[in-house]
C-alpha cells in the first residue's frame, strides 16, 4: 500500500464515520459532545480528501486549507473529549491555540519554508491536539474506568509517536545535518519514506482508537448513568426505593445483634396533589426537589435521605433510638413548615406527616415499612402536620 493509498484510507474511514454518526443524531438528541466531535469528523475527511487530491487541485486548497481543516478536526476531538469529561475548555485554550497552530502553517506556506519544516509543524500541531485530548481522558486516572484509562494511554503513545516523527522530519530539513543533533542525526537515517510510513501510520492508528474509544466511552457514560437510575431518584438526586433498601440493608443485619438501633422515618407531604393541581407539575416538582434540600439540612452526614415514590420518603438514622428519631422528625416537620417554597409561579406553604419506628430484631424490610407506615397514617389521621410513633412490639414479637 502506498502513501496516497493509505489517505485516501484515512478520508474513507472519517467519511463513514461522518455517515454513521448522521444517522446517529439523525434520531437522538445530543450526547456527550457528540455534535462536537460529529464536526471533528467532518474536517478532518474533508482535510484528507483535499490532501488525496493533491497535485490535481489547486495547491492553496491541497496544503493551507486541507492541513487547517485536519488542524480544526484534530482541535474538536480534543474539544469533545475534554467536553464529555465535563470540563469544557474549547473557547479558553484549543479555540486560542487552533488560531496560533492555523497562523503559524499557513505563514510557512505563504514564506515558502521548506517541505520537512511544514512537515515537522503540522506533524507537531496535529500530535499537540491529540495529545491534548489524551490529557482529558487521563484526568482523575486512578478514579477512570479501565477503558478511559487504556484510550488515555494509547492516545498518549501515538500523540507522542506523531510528535517524534515530526520532530525526525525537521532533522532532514536543509541545513540540519548530521550536526544538527539527535532528531537531525535519527531523521537522516530513517529516510523520509520510512518517516511518511510512521506519520501516516500512526494518524491511521489516531483515528482508529479515537473512533472506536469515544464511542465506547459514550456507550460506556451511558451505561454508568442507567445505572444510576437504577438506585437514584433523577428529580430530587437521592436513594429511589431500591437505592433506599439497598443502603439500609446492612442496618437491618446489624439489628439482630446488641446495640444502638437504626431508625427510621416515613415523610409524606400533606396534599401535595393540591400544588399539582393548582401550579402544575413543574411547580410540584421544584417544590420536592426543594423539600429534599431542607430535611437533609436537618440530618445527619450517616443520615441517609431517599424518595419512596410521589411525594413520600424515607429517612434512616443509623445509630439512633427510637426518642432521638422522634425529636429528629419534629425537626423535620418543623423545618418542612416553617420555610416556605419559593418557585417562579408562587410561595409554597407545605406540611408534612411522619412515621418512626425503629429496626426490630425480627424485622424484614416489609414489616418495617409496614409498622412506619402504620404511623404515617396515623399521623395523617389525627391531622396531618404532625410526627407519630409506630406502636410497641407486642410480647410476642419482643
Ligand atoms: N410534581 C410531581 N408530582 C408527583 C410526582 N410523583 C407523584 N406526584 C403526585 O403527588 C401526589 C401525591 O399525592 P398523595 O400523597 O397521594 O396525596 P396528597 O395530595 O399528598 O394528600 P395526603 O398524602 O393525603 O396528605 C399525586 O398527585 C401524584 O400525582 C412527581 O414526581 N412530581
Amino acid at each position: 500500500m502506498d502513501i496516497k493509498t493509505l489517505i485516501l484510507a484515512l478520508a474513507l474511514g472519517n467519511l463513514s464515520l461522518c455517515a454513521a454518526l448522521f444517522f446517529f443524531e439523525y434520531e437522538r438528541s445530543k450526547r456527550f459532545g457528540l455534535s462536537t466531535w460529529a464536526l471533528a469528523k467532518q474536517c478532518q475527511a474533508a482535510a484528507w480528501l483535499l490532501l488525496y487530491l493533491r497535485g490535481s487541485i489547486p495547491e492553496v486548497l491541497s496544503v493551507p486549507v486541507a492541513n487547517g481543516l485536519l488542524f480544526a478536526g484534530v482541535a474538536l476531538d480534543a474539544a469533545a473529549l475534554w467536553g464529555a469529561v465535563g470540563r469544557p475548555v474549547w473557547r479558553r485554550f484549543l479555540l486560542p491555540a487552533l488560531l496560533v497552530a492555523q497562523a503559524a502553517f499557513v505563514g510557512a506556506w505563504l514564506f515558502d519554508a521548506p517541505a520537512p519544516v511544514r512537515v515537522a509543524a503540522g506533524a507537531l500541531i496535529v500530535a499537540g491536539f491529540f495529545l491534548a485530548g489524551a490529557l482529558a481522558l487521563a484526568r482523575r486516572w486512578r478514579h477512570n474506568s479501565l477503558l478511559q484509562r487504556f484510550l488515555a494511554a494509547s492516545m498518549l503513545a501515538l500523540g507522542l509517536a506523531l510528535a517524534l516523527r515530526g520532530l525526525l522530519a525537521a532533522g532532514l530539513a536543509p541545513g540540519a545535518g548530521p550536526d544538527g543533533g539527535f532528531a537531525a542525526g535519527l531523521g537522516a537515517g530513517l529516510g523520509e519514506t520510512l518517516l511518511q510510513w510512521l506519520g501516516f501510520g500512526v494518524l491511521y492508528m489516531m483515528m482508529l482508537v479515537n473512533a472506536f474509544g469515544y464511542l465506547l466511552l459514550s456507550r460506556q457514560r451511558l451505561q454508568d448513568q442507567l445505572d444510576l437510575l437504577e438506585v437514584q431518584d433523577a428529580l430530587t438526586e437521592v436513594p429511589n426505593r431500591r437505592g433506599f433498601y439497598q443502603a439500609l440493608a446492612p442496618w437491618m443485619a446489624l439489628a439482630r445483634r446488641p446495640g444502638m438501633p437504626t431508625a427510621l422515618i416515613i415523610l409524606n407531604l400533606d396534599h401535595f396533589k393540591r400544588v399539582n393541581d393548582n401550579y402544575g407539575h413543574p411547580v410540584g416538582d421544584a417544590v420536592l426537589k426543594s423539600m429534599v434540600e431542607v430535611c437533609k439540612k436537618q440530618l445527619r452526614d450517616s443520615d441517609l435521605m431517599g424518595r419512596l415514590g410521589g411525594a413520600e420518603f424515607a429517612v434512616q438514622l443509623p445509630r439512633t433510638s427510637l426518642a432521638d428519631a422522634l425529636m429528629v422528625a419534629e425537626r423535620i416537620r418543623n423545618a418542612v413548615a416553617a420555610v416556605p417554597v419559593k418557585t417562579e409561579r408562587a410561595v409554597i406553604n407545605l406540611t408534612a406527616s411522619l412515621g418512626v419506628t425503629t429496626i426490630r430484631a425480627e424485622d424484614s424490610t416489609v414489616s418495617l415499612f409496614k409498622r412506619a407506615d402504620e404511623a404515617l397514617q396515623q399521623a395523617k389521621r389525627d391531622g396531618r402536620n404532625r410526627v407519630a410513633e409506630a406502636r410497641a412490639a407486642s410480647p410476642l414479637e419482643a
